[in-house]
């Protein structure tokens, strides 16, 4: 699978931009605020419906400007397919599919697999258990269509379920028979999420492991650990007993929108005691093992972007992603760099097609 070519008009800094990628490897470079990223970020969104970096749809429209429209011509398994993306300040988004509009987004999810290795984004590591949420979810859901069918049940569900119990909380009044549908649903949802959840890290875990002890070439354990209330074998009466605390706090507080995927670096938690090059690597082993898991499930390589690696990681770990891409491990890769120089030297003895794009101020100079 790759990406041909991408039409940008009125997203984030580029008025507008047209260009076509090399099967390969493509470099986007240019000085720091030029325009680099949001190329990436272009490409994220295409494949997976929204910004990597900004969930607020409306901010990625150009300052000033009142809609944004990208178009992308992909290839996969010998056929074409044209990916368009627009939005409309106050109106929905809109995704088509060889110019037939998607109803909801999640039905595009899955079709375009794409990894994101931006090292210095280690909210993944350091913030709250959201964000693995999010990172397992999202690996899950571009797998597994039912997965994200469910989830997208659950946090309806889940919505309102809360909605009720600060209903009731507010209202000073309470009725079991009402309240019951959302339960059980809730219930029967995250015991199914659970053992996807779980299976799926059994299978993660090893890949891991392995990429951590590859990328660092260091001798420390680290480690995964899936925390869920479900692991309970008395779940269901765990969450009919969190009632009380519910309608004090006005949401629903035992489910599998608590779960946490816990890293640990020789049995400590990696955010705290890791070290910040422990953190990055465990950064990159994620996606690196990310990238395997859908390479081995769906057949196709991820088309895979890489931020600022160059500047953001050491030699040694440059070395070893660069041992992967002469090894042609990875399908098509986006690049990006401010010094021009730098990544000509690291790619120069790479056998692969390498485009160079010139990117300045929101417009893409040059293609060498
Ligand atoms: N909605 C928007 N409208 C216009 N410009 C925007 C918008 N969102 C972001 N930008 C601009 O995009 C630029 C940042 O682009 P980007 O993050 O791609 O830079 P970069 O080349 O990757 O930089 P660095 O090398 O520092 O990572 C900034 O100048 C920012 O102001």
């Amino acid at each position: 699978m790759h990406l041909k070519n991408l039409q940008l008009i009125q997203f984030k800094n580029y008025s507008k931009a047209k260009v076509t990628f090399s099967e390969e490897i493509n470099c986007f470079l240019g000085i720091n605020g030029s325009g680099k990223t949001n190329l990436l970020d272009a490409i994220h969104y295409l494949c997976l419906t929204k910004s990597a970096f900004n969930s607020v749809d409306m901010q990625n429209i150009q300052h000033d400007q009142s809609f944004f429209s990208m178009k992308a011509e992909f290839e996969k398994a010998n056929k074409s397919i044209e990916i368009q993306c627009i939005l409309e300040s106050k109106k929905k988004k809109q995704l088509l599919n060889n110019g037939k509009a998607y109803e909801k987004m999640s039905e595009h999810i899955g079709l375009l697999p794409v990894v994101l290795i931006a090292p210095d984004d280690t909210a993944l590591i350091k913030e709250g258990s959201e964000e693995r949420r999010k990172f397992f979810d999202s690996i899950l859901s571009q797998l597994d269509k039912n997965y994200l069918a469910k989830l997208v049940r659950y946090n309806h569900f889940l919505k309102q379920r809360n909605a009720l119990i600060k209903q009731f909380a507010e209202q000073n009044r309470f009725d079991r028979n009402l309240l019951e549908p959302y339960d059980l649903e809730l219930i029967s949802l995250s015991n199914w999420l659970y053992q996807e959840r779980t299976l799926f890290i059994e299978r993660f875990k090893p890949s891991l492991l392995h990429h951590y002890s590859e990328i660092s070439g260091q001798r420390e354990a680290v480690e995964i650990r899936y925390e869920s209330h479900c692991a309970k074998a008395d779940f269901e009466e765990h969450f009919h007993n969190s009632l009380q605390k519910d309608l004090i706090r006005k949401r629903t507080n035992v489910g599998i929108h608590k779960d946490d995927f816990v890293f640990e670096i020789d049995g400590y938690p990696l955010k705290k005691f890791g070290s910040q090059g422990q953190q990055k690597s465990f950064l990159i082993a994620l996606k690196l093992a990310q990238f395997q898991i859908f390479k081995e499930v769906t057949n196709t390589k991820p088309i895979l972007l890489l931020d600022d690696i160059f500047d953001k990681l050491d030699d040694y770990r440059i070395g070893k992603m660069m041992e992967l891409v002469a090894h042609h491990e990875f399908g098509q890769l986006f690049i990006t760099d401010a010094r021009p120089e730098r990544t000509k030297n690291i790619l120069k003895d790479i056998d692969a097609d390498i485009v160079y794009f010139d990117i300045e101020k929101g417009a893409i100079k040059d293609r060498f």
